[in-house]
This record gives structure tokens, C-alpha cells and sequence, in this order.
């Protein structure tokens, strides 16, 4: 059984017509795209905005309707996936470079749904290096401070590249190992000049949803 799919697919029921729906990005949020394009392709009308090139690249083949931010003032709903889930529903998320852009389409939606499987439920957050997005400039410098605050920080790398945001900016994997309080260290990183944002989403998510690889499904409000 894919627990990823079965808990993207859930999450698209929720979707109704004439709804603004904020796309995900990730090996999760593929697949409730897919089940989206899918229904519109049943009828379904709806309006997209994505959270990725990737993610704007699979609804568009798939024949979902984008839009720009200038066209809306919110979003209905936004489905995206997680790289860790704590029991209070905050997020670790960036696994996949995507983060600000999930930030922003986050905050502006009236729900968010984060869809995961199993794997991704931790009691603490931490075990998972928090991705930090950060302009070029200076970045050296920006590096040792977010060491300052308790991390081993790493710059993403892809083959031997650097790895670039679709912003043109740079990601920074902190291992923390253990986070005890997530909300102060997402103030404290993001108040560190040359930081972008961080990949800490709190009181954020209105639903998880968790798929379990026996085929169990799981919601958490
Ligand atoms: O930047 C990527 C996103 O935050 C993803 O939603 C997150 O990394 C989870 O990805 P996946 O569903 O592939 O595990």
C-alpha cells in the first residue's frame, strides 16, 4: 500500500468546486496533483496556485488552471506534505527546497492540510536537519550564526552543485538533532540577517492527514 498516495488522495475530497486550491511540492503532494487533475478532468473547476516549478509543471500537463497571487486574495485550500510532524501539528518542511514558497502560499490559505505518511510523526522535531533558505550574499557569515544557535549546518549540495531555490537562493540543512522549542528557534533563525525563512511551520497546519502502510488512514485536527 502507498501511504503517501492514500493520504493525498483523502485530502483532495475536501476540495470543492470553485474553490482556490494552493498545490504542494514533494513525493506526497505528487499525488494528491495527480488526483486533482483527475477530478478536474471529470469537471471539477477549481483554480491553482503552486508552490514549486515542479509542482506548476505537473498541474499544468495536467490540464489544472493556474493563477498568480494578483489575481486572489486567499486561498481555500492548500495541500502540501511534510518532512516531520510533532503531536502539537508543527512541521518540519524543505526537504524538497520548496519552503518559502510553501510559507508563503501556507499564510495566505484558510487551511492547510498536510498529508504524510507515518514515517514523517515524531514526538520532537529535530531528527530531521531544519532546511534554512538564505540569499547568496555573505552567506559564510550567516552560516556561523545559525551554528551560534546549537546546529551543525550544512549547504545543500545536489551531484557536486550547489543546490538553488527556484528564488535563487541557497539551503542550508541544520541538524539540530532535537528540537525543544520550535517556535523560539524559528524567531531567533529568522531574525539572522541574510536568512530567508526556515522550514519550521508553526501552528500553521489545520489537519494531518496520515496514511499507514497496512492502508489505515488518520486525521489529526
Ligand atoms: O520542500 C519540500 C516540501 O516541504 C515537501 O513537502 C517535504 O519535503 C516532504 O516531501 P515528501 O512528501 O517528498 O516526503
Amino acid at each position: 500500500m502507498n501511504a503517501k498516495k492514500i493520504a493525498a488522495e483523502r485530502a483532495v475530497d475536501y476540495i470543492k468546486d470553485g474553490m482556490i486550491v494552493g498545490l504542494g511540492t514533494g513525493s506526497t503532494a505528487y499525488w494528491a496533483i495527480e488526483k486533482i487533475g483527475a477530478k478536474v478532468r471529470e469537471g471539477l473547476n477549481i483554480k491553482a496556485v503552486a508552490t514549486s516549478l515542479r509542482s506548476e509543471e505537473q498541474a499544468r500537463k495536467l490540464g489544472i488552471k493556474l493563477i498568480p497571487f494578483s489575481e486572489i486574495d486567499k486561498i481555500d485550500i492548500t495541500i502540501d506534505g511534510a518532512d516531520e510532524v510533532d503531536q502539537d501539528l508543527n512541521l518540519i518542511k524543505g526537504g524538497g527546497g520548496a519552503l518559502l514558497r510553501e510559507k508563503i502560499v501556507a499564510a495566505a490559505s484558510r487551511q492547510l492540510i498536510i498529508v504524510v505518511d507515518e514515517s514523517k510523526m515524531v514526538d520532537k522535531l529535530g531528527a530531521f536537519p531544519l532546511p534554512v533558505e538564505m540569499v547568496k550574499f555573505g552567506y559564510e557569515i550567516t552560516v556561523r550564526k545559525l551554528q551560534s544557535l546549537g546546529c551543525e549546518p550544512v549547504l545543500r549540495k545536489v551531484d557536486n552543485d550547489t543546490y538553488i531555490t527556484d528564488n535563487g537562493n541557497f539551503i542550508v540543512d541544520c541538524h539540530f538533532k532535537r528540537i525543544d522549542n520550535p517556535s523560539e528557534l524559528h524567531n531567533k533563525i529568522n531574525m539572522i540577517p541574510g536568512v530567508v525563512d526556515n522550514g519550521l511551520f508553526i501552528n500553521m497546519a489545520a489537519k494531518v492527514i496520515i496514511g499507514y502502510n497496512n492502508g489505515d488512514i488518520k486525521e489529526l485536527i
